[in-house]
């Protein structure tokens, strides 16, 4: 159960750079993010073994999110661009339908693709699929796409060691989770939230607050979250409050998603959150640095680059307490296919890449 928080707690990872920890000190960070993922479910990590700036974070989604619509449209997946093959992996354009889920993103899998499972090729989205780049003219986006590959591979080994920390914290071997490694679909998301005008509403909140992002819970394992200084994440506490999760210089928030709830025998919350939509004057008031130095311009809206942990699609999760448990693979289809959270199916306005603009067929986003 999740509590009644009225701010996110500051957990400190330094330790994890350190040569040679002390089976104390990796005990004691054990306890605290066990306490954390207990109670709020959520939690700032600071001094995170990661080489990239949050300036170097937001430059490359915002250098992906410049390009041309048609340029990104090359990259969308099937579901946005019928005669693209790519199923899970790729762009996602603004749903014009959804002011108040109002993004846009870009996703990318493991650098080295996971071993194609034995059921994934026949089914609508292909889990394992290789990654799509853009292929520009220009070749300037070939650096970012190895800087992104970097941050995939640095924020998968991070999970790889929360992992570890967490199964000693549920008095587990510390490599308990190692066979989620195994074929791993981690999933790094570009997202961008263009600047909404300042009529727009949301339906779905009785107060009337613009939202950009709806009410959700991760549905995965593990998520762990760059937000730029726009802020306007809020995340709810047991009193049904939506409490505040600012930008916090250099700070990644991490979350436990809804599978990583279950494996922990209830131990862990999986915690609602949404994002608020700032607009105006309210945008730049957390950083006095805006994030994304290159080429950033205020008024562009929102960044923010969650990572989300995921298993191998054969990998079997089952509680810490024992029990049948579930194939990953089936867990996200099923998540996909249901939860309205993680399915918008909407009929959405699409650009065709002609550039011409009609129905882009439904739009299934995942997650
Ligand atoms: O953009 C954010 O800050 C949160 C995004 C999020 O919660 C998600 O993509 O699951
Ligand atoms: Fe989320």
């Amino acid at each position: 159960m999740t509590t009644s928080f009225s701010s996110l707690p500051i957990v400190d990872l330094s330790v994890l750079s350190s040569i040679n920890p002390s089976p104390d000190t990796l005990k004691a960070l054990s306890e605290e993010l066990h306490n954390v993922f207990a109670t709020t479910g959520f939690a700032y990590l600071v001094n995170a073994p990661l080489t990239f700036s949050h300036d170097e974070v937001f430059g490359l989604a915002s250098e992906f999110f410049q390009m041309e619509m048609d340029e990104k449209m090359k990259l969308a997946k099937k579901t946005f661009a019928r005669s693209n093959k790519n199923t899970y992996r790729g762009y996602f354009p603004p749903q014009p339908g959804q002011m108040d889920n109002l993004k846009e993103g870009f996703e990318v899998g493991p650098p080295v693709s996971p071993r194609p499972s034995p059921f994934g090729k026949q089914q609508k989205f292909d889990l394992a699929e290789p990654n799509v780049w853009p292929q520009t003219k220009d070749p300037s986006f070939t650096p970012a796409r190895s800087r992104i590959s970097q941050l995939h591979n640095e924020l998968q080994s991070l999970s790889s060691m929360l992992l570890s920390l967490l199964a000693i914290s549920l008095h587990k071997p510390a490599d308990y989770f190692s066979s989620y490694l195994i074929d791993s679909l981690s999933t790094l998301r570009l997202l961008h939230y263009p600047p909404q005008p300042s009529t727009t509403t949301s339906s779905s909140n009785d107060d009337e607050v613009k939202l950009c992002c709806t009410p959700h819970t991760d549905s995965g394992i593990l998520t762990l979250l760059h937000q730029d200084p726009t802020g306007g994440l809020e995340v709810l506490n047991a009193e049904n409050n939506w409490v505040p999760a600012p930008y916090v210089p250099g700070s990644i928030v991490v979350n436990i998603g809804d599978l990583m709830a279950e494996v922990s025998g209830g131990r862990f919350v999986a915690t609602m959150h949404r994002v608020r939509t700032n607009s105006g004057g309210e945008e730049r008031a957390g950083g006095e640095e805006r994030a994304g130095g290159r080429g950033r311009a205020d008024g562009m809206g929102r960044f923010s680059v969650p990572f989300f942990f995921e298993p191998g699609e054969g990998c079997v999760v089952r509680s810490v307490d024992g029990g049948e448990g579930i194939v990953y693979g089936e867990h996200i289809r099923k998540k996909m296919g249901t939860w309205v959270e993680y399915l918008h199916e909407v009929e959405v306005e699409g650009r065709g890449m002609d550039g011409s603009v009609g129905k882009a067929g439904i739009a299934v986003e995942a997650f």
